[in-house]
């Protein structure tokens, strides 16, 4: 076991607990503050303002010095006083003397599986159960039990430490369709397990052929990196669109990986390269990576070679669909791997506009699962959403009055812009309160330690601008507030879903406020039926907006499969049929010995590099 570095899960992910964690499902009606409302705003003196915000209980503000994070020694190298990087979060280190089960390490445990961050689901799991519609192959029976999946024994362990008593709706579909081993695109609610939906069953598929598959790599309690240094050749290739949300998986591949073989190692730009390189010359089953640092990697055949690859997942793949990500996407999609007749490709996301599903197909196979819950692109009742009407002129006031609004509590604040970002931040933090802040110009360093403020409590107001909108998964973030609302060019609708869907997650509550006015125009139809297919109070200025029929709310986009998606699909059942006997032996037990055919070619280890 490396104990190099002291990163630990549990600090990364402390939940602060003066939050109460309602469990209730939001109610229909949601305050609203009308067009007229006048707002108080923070007093004009600093020192007064400071006096307010203790008064309130929010926890002093603290200032991050980061000049003293760049210092270096002579080999460059940082050497101030700063946390460890996210990648070098400490994993269970295989031995090969351990035979077929490997021990327990009781001091590991403690940092992977604190229960300050895996607390289990909250008590409104009910708002994730909504009609699954599967398509492809064959017929997916879902598991209810994840006893009942057939999954690694070891993996049936951890998940008892993880606290994941049952799978979710996406959870119950994506693990018998993964074992059943097509290609699959899935998408369901922010904050519904899709993270785990995907590992679960690649990790319990890959646990009982791990000696047989795994690349050889050195003894890590020998090693040295002089002499042992491998090459990374990765079954499992995991990519997603930012730096954050990378590490994130990273750590639940941590978790789940526990006493087994399989290594997870992340890759992202702006962290130190030589760290990242250092770890995968220790070996890597599985690579999590941003597309950039991934594509450096993948240039430099002695570090990186994709040709052992079983499993290709895109994450927040409707995101790595669009324009902005092609070229990056041609070539890690295009690499020596596609050719492996084996190799599975999945994508999720909780928003998945037909468009991006379209772009999305030409890297499946014709027939793969599709799994749906819900409406795609739907968010869930347990956000207590309301729009709030504020001139542009007014925000900061009005910002300044909800924070005051009620309790302290762990609190995002989206923007549309990094000087923005900065702006809110200067102004929340020169009135006493603790804020913290990221967006794409700030060095990576900064950008965890933001993360990490946030997490453990000491800055419980993040600022920042779309960065942070996808897939970040804190606990006990209560309120998210849409100081801009996203335009319908920068992400419209979908964005807005991913943005208040860093609160309420699995099972728990939360409140996204948003700030309207006239310039929010273009996304005031979607954001209606929003609203009304949540059950949510539509205010009176966006009642025009209102679906001129007053019956059933159509989606343009999203509700319904594409009729050329429906047509390729060869032997699939309907929308939500009943499952037939030719799907998952449910009852087989453990089954990952039909996993892959190692000796019948599938491999090409030696075929040089993918770069
Ligand atoms: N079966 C389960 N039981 C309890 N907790 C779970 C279970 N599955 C996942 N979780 C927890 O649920 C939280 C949300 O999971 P995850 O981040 O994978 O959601 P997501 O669907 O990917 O959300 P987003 O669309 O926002 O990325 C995580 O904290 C994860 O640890």
């Amino acid at each position: 076991m490396s104990d190099d570095f002291n990163f630990e899960t549990a600090d990364m992910s402390a939940a602060i607990d003066d939050v109460e964690v309602s469990s209730s499902v939001a109610p229909s009606t949601a305050s609203c503050p009308k067009p007229e409302q006048n707002f108080v705003g923070a007093p004009e003196d600093d020192a007064e303002a400071e006096a307010k915000a203790r008064g309130h209980n929010w926890v002093p503000k603290t200032n991050y010095d980061y000049s003293s994070y760049a210092i270096k020694d002579k080999n460059s190298v940082e050497v101030g006083n700063m946390p460890a990087w996210a990648a070098s979060a400490v994993k269970y280190e295989w031995s090969d003397d351990f035979g077929d089960v490997a021990p327990r390490v009781e001091e590991l445990e403690k940092q992977l599986f604190t229960t300050d961050f895996l607390a289990g689901t909250g008590t409104a799991m009910k708002a994730l159960e909504l009609e699954v519609r599967t398509e492809g192959p064959k017929n997916v029976k879902p598991v209810l039990k994840f006893s009942e999946a057939g999954l690694h024994p070891v993996l049936m362990e951890t998940l008892k430490l993880m606290h994941y008593d049952e799978p979710t709706p996406i959870q119950a579909y994506t693990i018998p369709a993964v074992l059943l081993g097509s290609d699959v695109v899935a998408s369901a609610q922010t904050g519904s397990g899709k993270t785990a939906a995907y590992l679960i069953p690649i990790l319990s598929r890959l646990m009982g052929k791990a000696q047989k598959l795994c690349a050889p790599r050195p003894n890590p309690v020998t090693y040295n990196p002089s002499t042992d240094a491998v090459r990374a050749e990765p079954l499992v290739l995991i990519v997603a669109p930012t730096r954050e949300l990378v590490c994130q998986i990273f750590d639940e591949a941590r978790r789940l990986c526990y006493r087994s073989k399989l290594r997870p190692c992340v890759a992202y730009g702006g962290g130190p390269m030589g760290l990242q390189r250092e770890e995968l010359n220790k070996g890597c089953d599985i690579l999590i990576a941003t597309p950039g640092r991934l594509i450096d990697f993948m240039r430099k055949p002695a570090l990186l070679t994709l040709a052992r690859l079983k499993y290709t997942i895109i994450d927040e793949a409707d995101e790595m669909m669009t324009a902005d990500w092609e070229e990056n996407m041609t070539q890690i999609m295009g690499g020596d791997s596609n050719e492996d007749p084996d190799h599975i490709y999945m994508m999720f996301s909780a928003t998945f506009p037909k468009e991006m599903r379209k772009v999305a197909r030409k890297y499946m196979e014709p027939d793969y699962f599709r799994i749906y819950v819900g409406r795609i692109g739907s968010t869930h009742k347990n956000i207590e959403q309301s729009i709030c009407w504020v001139e542009e002129n007014k925000k900061r006031d009005a910002l300044y009055d909800l924070l005051f609004s009620e309790k302290p509590a762990r609190t995002i604040i989206f923007v549309n812009s990094k000087r923005q970002a900065d702006m809110i931040d200067d102004f929340l933090f020169n009135k006493g309160l603790p804020t913290t802040s990221i967006h794409s110009d700030r060095t990576q360093r900064e950008r965890e330690d933001a993360i990490l403020a946030f997490k453990q409590g000491t800055c419980p107001i993040l600022v920042t601008t779309g960065v942070a909108a996808r897939g970040i998964d804190i606990r006990n973030v209560m309120h998210v507030i849409n100081y801009d609302m996203p335009s319908a060019d920068h992400g419209g609708i979908q964005e807005y879903v991913h943005r208040i869907g860093r609160t309420a997650r699995i099972g728990y509550t939360g409140k996204a406020s948003s700030f309207y006015n006239n310039r929010n125009e273009d996304i005031a139809e979607d954001l209606v039926k929003l609203l009304i297919e949540n059950g949510q109070l539509v205010p009176d200025f966006l009642e025009d907006h209102r679906p001129l029929d007053g019956g059933k709310i159509e989606f343009d986009d999203d509700s319904e499969p594409d009729s050329d998606e429906a047509d390729e699909a060869t032997g699939g059942d309907a929308w939500g049929a009943a499952p037939v006997d030719d799907g998952f032996k449910a009852d087989e037990g453990f089954a990952a010995d039909d996993g892959f055919k190692a000796d019948e070619g599938g491999f090409k280890a030696d075929a040089g590099d993918d770069a």
